[in-house]
């Protein structure tokens, strides 16, 4: 189990403060979904909580400063899949999501059966299973996101926080990862994803977190938060949404019109 406590939090980077005055709590066993449009601050906030940028205000864990916690601490508490990121060295699959384990590996250790097992549970909860033995520079876009979250599923942290997890993916991988998302939540995580899709994210998550200029313009369940008044001053587009059903659905109509 594992709590995240974001109090009045600032976010400067340059000379732009990207986030400013959040505060929210994240608990064990559900899905919040961060959405709001680019530059809005969403990546950094994630970053924020795993103590990847200097913030202002305080970001507990467990009640803890993240800043002051030892990173491998804080690695095997909070897994991360990073928005976009490029990989340099030419790794087969296996042993990139095999990289997962590190913080559960005390210095020059050798992997153990419990590493191993880790490890195959990962690549094959993230369909990558045919890949292990690729070289990950070598693969699709997709293939390398897949491969990515298999790595943060291999930490086998009560926490998951992924940014944009859907990037590149199929609409048949994308609702894998979502059923992923929502199965390590069913499981007990605390899991957070900066989506961009808002039909998946009304579906999928049992919060959303509306960011917008670095504030969090709207917190609550996907129906509350989104409303077509929102998506017209945050997106700047007409949507209609259906609350009827057993989610919210949402039929985009275009740029809202000045
Ligand atoms: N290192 C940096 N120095 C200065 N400004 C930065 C830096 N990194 C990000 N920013 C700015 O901070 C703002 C928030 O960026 P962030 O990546 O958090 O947005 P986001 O909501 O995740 O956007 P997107 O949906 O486009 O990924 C943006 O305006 C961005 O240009």
């Amino acid at each position: 189990m594992v709590n995240i406590t974001l109090n009045d939090v600032d976010v400067t980077l340059g000379r732009r403060t990207v986030v400013q005055g959040v505060n929210a709590a994240f608990g064990a066993g559900t899905l919040t979904g961060i959405v709001g449009p680019n530059g809005a601050g969403k990546s950094t906030l994630a970053r924020a909580m795993l103590a990847l940028v200097p913030a202002h205000g305080m970001v507990e864990v467990d009640g803890v400063d993240a800043a002051a916690m030892p990173r491998g601490e804080l690695a095997r508490r909070i897994a991360y899949v990073p928005q976009g990121q490029t990989l340099h060295w030419p790794l087969t699959v296996e042993r990139l999501v095999g990289l997962g384990r590190l913080p559960h590996l005390a210095p020059m250790s050798r992997v153990a059966d419990v590493d191993t097992a880790a490890i195959e549970r990962a690549m094959a909860r993230a369909d990558v299973l045919e890949l292990r033995d690729r070289i990950a520079t070598e693969l699709s876009g997709g293939e390398r996101a897949r491969v990515l979250f298999a790595r943060a599923l291999a930490v086998e942290a009560p926490a998951l926080i992924a940014d944009e997890p859907l990037a590149s993916l199929d609409p048949g991988h994308q609702i894998d990862v979502m059923d992923m998302l929502r199965a390590e939540a069913a499981g007990g995580a605390l899991v957070i994803a900066v989506l961009h899709d808002l039909t998946l994210a009304a579906r999928y998550c049992d919060r959303l977190l509306l960011i917008d200029g670095g504030r969090i313009v709207a917190d609550g369940t996907p129906a509350e938060v989104l409303t077509a008044e929102r998506l017209r001053a945050v997106y700047g587009i007409d949507a209609r949404i259906e609350t009827s059903g057993e989610w919210p659905t949402i039929t985009l109509f275009g740029r809202a019109s000045a």
